[in-house]
């Protein structure tokens, strides 16, 4: 077996290979056509445009493709599998007369007085035999009722008469049931045939799987989770596990926490590797990724630099259309939206910014949505919530996602609450001032430039903050602002 010390140079061995005779150009090649430094842009030739059409972009994309789906046995279901089918109650549940208490099975018309306990029905084994006035059957909770018994009254309601040491022979009634049907479950009063239990989309926890097993399915029709293949690209990078990292590299972060962000997204991410900047490799590598996803969230060389080629590759090698190639927003500006055929498919790229946080952000805000759709999700957006600024804050040239943890007001808890409720049930009013109070408070994780990776440290929201203009150039302390969830708070 290979030993980790081998593994490591064989990776640096390789990443070595992949920079020589790279097309960039650069001082120490001497060349009669113009270099890809000398020949590059100026300006980029794509508008940055606002996050709602870049939205929109997405959604006219997602509507040409549909969710696949699969029958999954219901013993297999899992927390968070999407339902691709509505469900009907096959059944009446119960499907007869069961009993809420552990007592006795009456006749409403005998009231209270003494009984003859003539037998029981207990969980499994119900009672078989006729009962009339007079006489009672003893019931467990979630047994059968008897037909001929109209009402249960609760074991605490009676009392032992006679018994001969093993049965109870004679009870008491105490406390006459106050009407027929009293504690007795009857057929569909917890679902009737034919009631929609669950819509196209549901999303299974714990409760849904247990109502499927309820009603003696077995199998339903689930959407298959999507695979999405992540990329790094950039000559600068090494695996993260290497130890010794050569002078002007670093570790390729990018890669795993994209992996990881998808994961615990509930889609199934694929590692397509690092490839290097240049277009002969990348072009091999993307089509390398689609032929394992049809979705593929890259890294690295959308923004101006002479070794960034993904657009170019993207729309010239690849035949894909760029929807959108810059968007008025930090960090993220150079995030890029492709898709095309290729192979009989459409294939979606997400080129998101090298920098770890743009990559980060924007995987959240343009490539979870898509996954989403393909997952069978309905909502597909992060929640919105209002938050409290913890302090103030200066606002930047463009519409900026800061990231920030939630801390609950102390008010949410213990006595305060109590206190809530008991002023809202003597005045019958909601308390707006108490209301406004409860607001989470949001802290800012420190400095959030976009390389700054530890900014994304415990954040839980991404803070939605306006560009500043001409009067509004800093939010204050205590200001309300909207915030996308992205984390559990
Ligand atoms: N002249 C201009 N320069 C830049 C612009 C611009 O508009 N004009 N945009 C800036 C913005 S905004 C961003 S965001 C970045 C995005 O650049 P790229 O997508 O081309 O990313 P790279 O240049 O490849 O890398 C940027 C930065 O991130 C590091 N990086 C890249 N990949 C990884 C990875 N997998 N793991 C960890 N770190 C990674 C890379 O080393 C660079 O430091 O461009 C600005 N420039
Ligand atoms: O948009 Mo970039 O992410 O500012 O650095």
């Amino acid at each position: 077996m290979e030993s980790r010390q081998e593994k490591i140079a064989e990776v640096e061995s390789e990443r070595k290979d992949r920079h020589s005779g790279d097309e960039a150009g650069g001082y120490s090649g001497q060349t009669h056509e113009l270099s890809a430094i000398v020949s590059r842009a100026r300006q980029s030739r794509w508008p940055a445009v606002p996050m709602e059409e870049a939205y929109k972009s997405i959604e006219a994309v997602l509507k040409e493709i549909d969710p696949c789906f699969k029958y999954e046995p219901v013993v297999a279901l899992q927390p968070g599998q999407i339902l691709a089918e509505k469900i009907t109650a096959p059944a009446d549940v119960p499907t007869c007369c069961k009993s809420i208490k552990d007592g006795y099975a009456v006749l409403f018309a005998d009231g209270a007085g003494d009984r003859e306990v003539i037998g029981s029905s207990t969980a499994g084994a119900p009672f078989t035999g006729s009962m009339t006035n007079g006489q009672c059957v003893r019931v467990s909770t979630g047994a059968v009722v008897p037909d001929c018994a109209d009402a249960v009254v609760q074991v605490e309601d009676t009392e032992i008469v006679k018994h001969d040491n093993k049965e109870e022979l004679v009870i008491k009634i105490k406390k006459a049931p106050s009407r027929i049907g009293q504690d007795i479950r009857k057929p569909g009063d917890d679902m009737r045939k034919g009631d929609l239990l669950f819509d196209v989309g549901c999303i299974l926890s714990a409760g849904e799987i247990g109502v499927i097993n309820e009603i003696g399915l077995k199998a339903v029709a689930v959407y298959r989770r999507p695979k999405v293949c992540v990329m790094s690209t950039g000559n600068e990078l090494v695996e993260s596990m290497a130890e010794e990292i050569p002078p002007g590299c670093i570790r390729d972060s990018n890669r795993p926490q994209l992996l990881a962000l998808f994961k615990s997204l509930g889609f199934k991410p694929i590692d397509a590797g690092i490839a290097p900047d240049r277009r002969s490799d990348l072009v091999v590598a993307i089509k390398n990724a689609f032929g394992y996803a049809s979705v593929l969230v890259t890294s690295g060389g959308v923004s101006m630099g002479e070794h960034d080629l993904l657009k170019d590759v993207l729309e010239n090698d690849l035949g894909l259309k760029i929807h959108f190639g810059r968007v008025w927003m930090k960090p993220g500006m150079p995030a890029t939206f492709a898709t095309g055929v290729i192979g009989a498919e459409l294939r979606c790229v997400f080129a998101l910014p090298g920098n770890p946080v743009s990559s980060w952000a924007c995987a959240h805000l343009f490539a979870a949505p898509l996954l989403r759709h393909l997952a069978g999700h309905l909502k597909i957006y992060n929640s919105r919530i209002y938050v409290k600024l913890a302090d103030g804050v200066k606002l930047g040239e463009r519409p900026e996602y800061k990231r920030a943890w939630l801390q609950m007001p102390d008010r949410m808890t213990g006595e305060m609450q109590d206190e809530f409720w008991k002023t809202r049930q003597e005045t019958g009013q909601l308390q707006k001032k108490e209301q406004f109070e409860l607001l989470p408070i949001a802290h800012i994780t420190g400095g959030q430039l976009s390389s700054r990776l530890a900014s994304t440290i415990g954040a839980n929201v991404l803070l939605e903050l306006p560009q500043k203009s001409d009067g509004l150039a800093q939010l204050e302390r205590g200001e309300i602002v909207q915030a996308f969830v992205i984390a559990p708070i």
